[in-house]
């Protein structure tokens, strides 16, 4: 057999990377095939625990932030809390950095069996923070940060990746992780511009083509439902295990090939997340996929909100427990389920047992965008024509609005504000927490039953006074909302702007080139937004503003993820 000197342990001889790695997936994980993913704020421990006693070989820790485990004690103590029970665990991180990923891996190695890589995250958070799948194209960073790690750490490295649409491509971007030292592989099969509603299915063709090219173990990632589809993922690829991310969520028993009704597993949940605790959001979004399809039926509402306000354990077990009282009658047969959910789509299985959440493809997606615009089209076209409601009008700009309806939010400053944030006010007008009812020592807020900001002279809460700082333009110092700080800031910059004359010519053509993208979130190229976000402060500078300061430099507007300049 093919040996190799040791750098940790010089004159001791060790096995290549590759045929490490197959030790490794058969001796220390024990020849896994079910494997849970990691999952920012899903996979903790409580839930890593029950995924092991339904079925579940190896779990993996949430995605931990490489530099801030380096730096913050407390991050560190609560991100990579486990037990004994708790093995085979594999800790992942994101970094952009091999020394600083080092560091944090040699804190972690202690309490787990491998330190894997993520090469996959494929959110505006990754390409801002550098790392996940927008690391997949930097190859010398990645030889670096694979092979640190397997030269310094006592456990191996592995990598989870996306796969390029080419496969060649991505089979060569295997090879590279392999060859730098990666022990094992997990491929989600999906491409990173595969995400949202356009996520899809994955390609267990790329799959399959990394196992054949590589010798270390190799994980399929994607399409994997229920236990049928283990199977012929197993089958088609001959990959070595199987990792599930949501459709472990939506039923943790996934690899057993049960479907449990939810209360059961709910209810073993929180015996686990009270005996190892956790943020109680992750319960509530647990128990709202345990639950979904319950909870989408109208008669469930009021518990959809309890479920959804629940504060505590004790309030999110009484809410499993009402359900488990209405549902367990059907379950045992004492009473009929008539089959229709009402909620405009067939269920494989009834809607209190745990089952996958099946979303639409991306081309029913596209399906509706198209007649969703349609639609919007005719109203407009409607409204202008009869004179009512929304119609464009052209502000001192020259940029085409809306023209809002009287009393809405949009009505009064709406000028300044961004599609994003007209749509986060206005749903924290419509919405605001009904169902706080006043703690104890608390008022609440002036114009709505949320708690009142203790330092707010406006005696609002923080949601209540950002809409009243927008429209009446003020600032909140208790609140350290500074809407009319900002906005003088940015008037004086304009003035000062407009006097001078340099390059008039070409300003004026760049500034009609952003305006004629009417006043929609223009997209920038992420590189020159963070530019304006440090030379002119983000908030205070306008897409116009960008512009005339940003004469020479050519735009990108691109159609994906990245940072939104504020109009
Ligand atoms: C709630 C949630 C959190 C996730 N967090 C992570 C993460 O921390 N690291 C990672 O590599 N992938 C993460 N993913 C992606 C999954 O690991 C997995 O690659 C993806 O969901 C596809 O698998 P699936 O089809 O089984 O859902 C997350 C997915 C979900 C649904």
């Amino acid at each position: 057999m093919f040996e190799m000197l040791n750098a940790k342990q010089p004159g001791v001889f060790v096995l290549p990377s590759c045929e490490m790695g197959m030790q490794f997936w058969k001796e220390a994980l024990g020849s896994p095939c079910y494997l849970v993913a990691p999952m920012v704020d899903a996979s903790e421990l409580a839930w890593r625990l029950l995924s092991r006693r339904h079925g579940a070989h190896v779990c993996y820790t949430p995605m931990l932030h490489s530099s801030v485990f380096i730096r913050d004690p407390k991050y560190r103590k609560e991100a990579l809390v486990s037990c004994v029970e708790d093995r085979p665990l594999i800790v992942q991180f994101c970094a952009n950095d091999a020394r600083v990923l080092l560091e944090a891996a040699l804190l972690a190695e202690p309490h787990c069996d491998a330190i894997d890589i993520n090469l996959g995250c494929p959110q505006a958070i990754a390409r801002r923070g550098h790392y996940g799948a927008f690391l997949q194209d930097d190859w010398p960073l990645l030889t670096d940060m694979v092979s640190t790690l397997h030269q310094a750490l006592s456990v191996p490295v592995t990598c989870k990746i996306r796969v390029y649409e080419d496969i060649e491509h991505t089979v060569a971007y295997a090879r590279m992780l392999e060859a730098a030292g990666c022990q094992m592989l997990t491929v989600h099969g999906r491409t990173k511009e595969q995400k949202g509603p356009l996520t899809g299915l994955a390609s267990w063709e790329h799959i399959k083509a990394i196992r054949e090219s590589v010798s270390i173990p190799v994980i399929a990632n994607g399409n994997i439902q229920c236990l049928e589809d283990v199977k012929r993922c197993l089958a088609e690829t001959g990959v070595q295990g199987v990792m599930s991310a949501e459709g472990n969520l939506y039923n943790p028993s996934i690899f057993e090939g049960h479907n449990p009704p939810a209360w059961e597993v709910a209810l073993e949940y929180l015996d686990l997340a009270e005996k190892y605790p956790c943020p109680t959001s992750y319960v509530r979004g647990h128990l709202f996929k345990l639950f979904q399809h319950c909870l989408c039926l109208p008669e469930n509402f009021e518990l959809r909100a309890e479920l959804a306000t629940g504060s505590d354990l004790s309030d999110f077990r009484s809410t499993v427990l009402q359900l488990r009282d209405c549902y367990l009658p059907y379950h045992e047969g004492t009473k009929t389920w008539t089959g229709d959910t009402g909620i405009g789509y067939n269920l494989i299985h009834p809607p209190w047992i745990c089952q996958p959440y099946v979303r639409i493809t991306p081309e029913e997606h596209l399906k509706k965008l198209v007649e969703k615009q349609n639609r919007n089209a005719d109203v407009n076209q409607f409204e202008e024509e009869s004179g009512s409601g929304e119609a464009e009008k052209e502000n001192q700009d020259g940029i085409t609005m809306k023209r809002p309806r009287e009393g809405s939010v949009e009505s009064t400053d709406s000028k300044n504000m961004s599609k994003r944030k007209m749509k986060k006010l206005r749903k924290l007008q419509h919405n605001p927490n009904k169902n706080f009812h006043g703690r104890r020592g608390v008022d609440k807020c002036v114009d709505c039953p949320n708690p009142v900001g203790s330092k707010c002279d406006l005696r609002l809460c923080k949601a209540c006074c950002r809409i009243k700082c927008y429209l009446e333009n003020r600032d909140c110092a208790g609140h350290r909302i500074l809407i009319k700080t900002r906005r003088e800031k940015a008037c004086e910059q304009r003035k000062a702007e407009s006097q001078s004359d340099i390059t008039r010519g070409h300003q004026t053509v760049q500034c009609e080139h952003i305006a004629n993208k009417g006043n929609q979130n223009i997209r920038l190229d992420k590189t020159k937004w963070e530019h304006a976000v440090q030379a002119e402060h983000a908030s205070a500078v306008s897409q116009e503003q960008y512009c005339q300061l940003h004469t020479e430099q050519k735009m990108t507007i691109e159609n994906d993820d990245v940072p939104i300049l504020n109009v």
